[in-house]
């Protein structure tokens, strides 16, 4: 009985008096927190919000206290104010551990960036350049011995280890050796963890901070090896004499000559952050380029043909004059519009004090979120928003600028942001250009890709979301281009 009247209240509640009842959503979405946790536990939170919106307009009550919003001037109101944090759930962490990037409070996160801004500059990022082009030689070596310059491979899994390689030696200057070995990167276990403990803390909070239990023992091993060999590697510079250009000479700064440092125990934790956030946002990204053009032969061949009447050899190829190919970047900014990196709601609350969010005026506490993959596949604000078409972007030479207008009538750029605005945006976005112009560029000049007999390309993107896009192996048959 008691049960049944606490029921009655909080529906009645959250129905009626609740401060954000007026808000549209369904029925049980608006009353209860597990629809929202359901199809978040079976990865599938984002498609949904998406239907939603569809469904019920610019903002939706996805959960008693929280809006999603597609509505474009919402970027600029949640998340260009430092005080919209990150909801606590979002931000735990083990008793003991430093705080990093994702963790911190509004002040600790500030001194944070003022430390790493520079490390990600268009000057530091030039620095790096020679080291993400050795690395796809690499790669594209090690694809010719397992093709013999032509053959099948899953081309997912050489991604995956070219950008471990890559973060490793630009954070670290020593990579993660996995071109070399032909190994996956062990810290692919730290994102298993992370899948573990979204799920888990979808299903309840309390079972959430049981993940470490819930996670099988193998992973949990490979786990702590990963924080163990992070700790060495951030005290053999602290301790050690080598200063080379990586992000970590920025964090080491001598404290004299900068009003903000950072604590042994703080640059341990950011540079585990920077390795995660610096590699599954670009391997979703760089995989999901292939997947679309595989599944689109006309764009793949028109993009390969402008790559190679720029490039003579694999020598000259550069990110700045890959920049210059106007293909090549609508390919990108399109994959990164149909296929947003960082897919899942970017839940922050309402400051003390309350705020307004596009118009509409929100109590202190309110989770709010702009909804990247509905917003991106919005059909209010792209044409044919579900179609792969980088002709869209191609908005500057005035015969094909006239056509892409004629076609994409819809296509408003206030509603795109695939690097995020404001004080916690993208902090590698100018690295993340680097390397996805190199990695197309490289491989396209070299190779014509095909897709393997009796598979579907476009059957790929049929994944789940967990934190981050669940992959499967991306099947490509090589062949030398003539
Ligand atoms: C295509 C590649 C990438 C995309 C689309 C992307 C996108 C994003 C987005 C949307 C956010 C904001 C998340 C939020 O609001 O909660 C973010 C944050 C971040 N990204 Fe990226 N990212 C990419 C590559 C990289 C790379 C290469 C690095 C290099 C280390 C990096 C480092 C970070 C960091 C450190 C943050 C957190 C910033 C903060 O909270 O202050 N990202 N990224």
């Amino acid at each position: 009985m008691p049960a049944l009247l606490y029921l009655g209240c909080k529906i009645g509640y959250n129905l009626r008096f609740h401060a954000l009842s007026k808000y549209p959503g369904p029925l049980a979405w608006r009353t209860f927190e597990f629809p929202h946790r359901w199809y978040k536990a079976t990865g599938r939170l984002p498609f949904k919000i998406k239907e939603l919106h569809d469904r019920y307009g610019l903002v939706v009550r996805t959960a008693p206290n929280e809006l999603s919003f597609v509505d474009p001037r919402a970027w600029k109101d949640i998340y260009g104010h430092r005080e919209f944090m990150r909801p606590d759930s979002l931000r735990r962490r083990p008793p003991g551990v430093a705080d990093n990037l994702i963790t911190a409070d509004a002040d600790t996160h500030a001194r944070f960036r003022k430390v790493m801004n520079p490390a990600f500059g268009d000057s530091a990022v030039r620095d790096y350049e020679p080291i993400v082009k050795a690395y796809f030689l690499k790669m594209l070596a090690r694809l010719d011995e397992r093709t013999h310059g032509g053959g099948y491979v899953d081309l997912l899994h050489f991604i995956n280890c070219g950008v471990f390689d890559i973060i490793g030696d630009v954070t670290w200057g020593r990579s993660f050796d996995c071109l070399e070995f032909d190994q996956p990167p062990a810290l692919l276990s730290v994102l298993l963890h992370f899948k573990a403990a979204v799920i888990a803390s979808s299903i309840s909070p309390y079972v959430g901070s049981l993940s470490r239990v819930l996670t099988p023992k193998p992973d949990l091993i490979r786990l702590d090896h990963v924080f163990a060999s992070v700790r060495q590697r951030v005290s053999e510079r602290v301790t050690g004499t080598a200063r080379q250009h990586d992000i970590m000479s920025y964090m080491l700064r001598d404290p004299k000559h900068s009003d903000a440092i950072l604590s042994e125990a703080e640059i341990q934790t950011n540079s585990l952050t920077l390795t995660m956030t610096g590699s599954e946002p670009l391997t979703s990204t760089l995989s999901a380029a292939m997947a679309l053009l595989l599944a689109n032969p006309a764009q793949l061949r028109r993009v390969s043909s402008e790559i190679r009447a720029a490039f003579a050899s694999l020598d000259d190829i550069s990110a700045r004059e890959a920049a210059e190919l106007p293909f090549l970047h609508a390919v990108l900014l399109e994959t990164l519009r149909i296929y947003p990196a960082v897919p899942d709601s970017r839940l922050r609350q309402v400051p003390p004090g309350g705020a307004v969010v596009a118009g509409e005026h929100l109590p202190t506490g309110t989770t709010v979120a702009m909804g990247c993959y509905s917003t991106f596949r919005s059909s209010r604000w792209f044409t044919d928003a579900d179609t792969f078409a980088p002709e869209r972007w191609l908005r500057k030479n005035d015969a094909e600028a006239a056509e892409a207008v004629r076609r994409f009538p819809a296509h408003n750029l206030d509603a795109y942001q695939p690097f995020g605005i404001g004080p916690r945006n993208c902090l590698g976005q100018a690295l993340a250009w680097v390397e996805m112009r190199l990695f197309l560029a490289m491989l396209l000049w070299k190779y014509d890709l095909e897709v393997p007999a009796g598979e579907d390309a476009s059957s790929w993107m049929d994944q789940k979301i967990w934190w981050t896009w669940e992959k499967g192996p991306l099947h490509v048959k090589l062949v030398q281009a003539q």
